[in-house]
């Protein structure tokens, strides 16, 4: 069975913030992942993370889209200097929070240009923090329209591109699907580049055991792939309390 971590900007949202690390380590999770850690100060953070005997997965780098901003600046031509304010940034927190993963976002833009942009920075990123590991997502035009990175074979080619080993592809059955129709195939077709895994239903983004992708066999294809990292429950809970939608873990 794979280890499964929560995602706290997701899951246990119905308690405030700092109260959800208690839930998740109830719950039964070793690990958590928190998208946007930084309306408060990371000592914070950490002290809910220690108390509670959590390892944190991933953070997202900033700025915070989930309040309303843009989706990260890493392939928009023009803000170099933005992004690069961005990734110091992250890193100051993740100084405190020793995050294993840190997940740059491309945001709104396309074409070459764009793509040049996003290879040079991710490079830039890499070097600036090489103890750092860090990952790139495909999310699906339906739930972020305009979003450079939003297809699996683009995001195969720009890590060839960056060619960097702290460079890694972050997978995410709900987006996998929503693009490509088939969340296991595309976990079979880019595992070789996969360092992270998110799960989610397609296409309502609840938890697994609804909608279209089979997990049982998914699961199942990732232990046969020897896949060793975290797995993160990254859905929307379809239940009022995120404890009675748990079920998928346990059977
Ligand atoms: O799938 C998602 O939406 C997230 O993993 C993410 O990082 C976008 O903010
Ligand atoms: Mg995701």
């Amino acid at each position: 069975m794979p280890r499964f971590a929560a995602n706290l900007s997701l899951l246990f949202n119905e308690l405030p913030y700092l109260d959800r690390f208690q839930a998740a380590a109830q719950a039964g999770f070793s690990a958590v992942e928190v998208l946007f850690p930084y309306d408060i100060a990371a000592k914070e953070t950490h002290r809910a993370l220690l108390a509670n005997g959590l390892e944190l997965a991933l953070i997202n780098a900033p700025p915070p889209n989930y309040t309303g901003g843009e989706p990260g600046y890493a392939a928009v031509p023009d803000c170099t200097a933005r992004f690069q304010s961005d990734i110091r940034r992250v890193m100051r927190y993740a100084e405190v929070l020793r995050p294993g993963l840190i997940h740059v976002m491309a945001g709104y833009a396309e074409g070459s240009e764009a793509l040049d942009c996003f290879v040079r920075n991710l490079q830039w990123a890499a070097d600036f923090a090489p103890h750092q590991r860090f990952t790139i997502e495909p999310l699906n035009p339906v739930s972020q329209p305009g979003y450079f990175l939003n297809d699996y074979g683009l995001a195969a080619e720009v890590l060839v591109q960056v060619n960097r080993p702290n460079l890694g592809l972050q997978y995410d059955s709900f987006h996998a699907q929503m693009i490509h129709g088939d969340a296991l195939s595309i976990w079979c077709r880019y595992r070789d580049r996969i360092v992270h895994a998110q799960i989610g239903a397609a296409p309502d983004r609840s938890e697994p055991g609804r909608g279209d992708i089979n997990f049982p066999a998914l699961f199942d294809a990732m232990d046969h792939s020897g896949y060793a990292g975290w797995v993160s429950a990254e859905y929307t809970p379809s239940t009022s309390r995120t404890e009675a939608s748990l079920h998928w873990m346990r059977q």
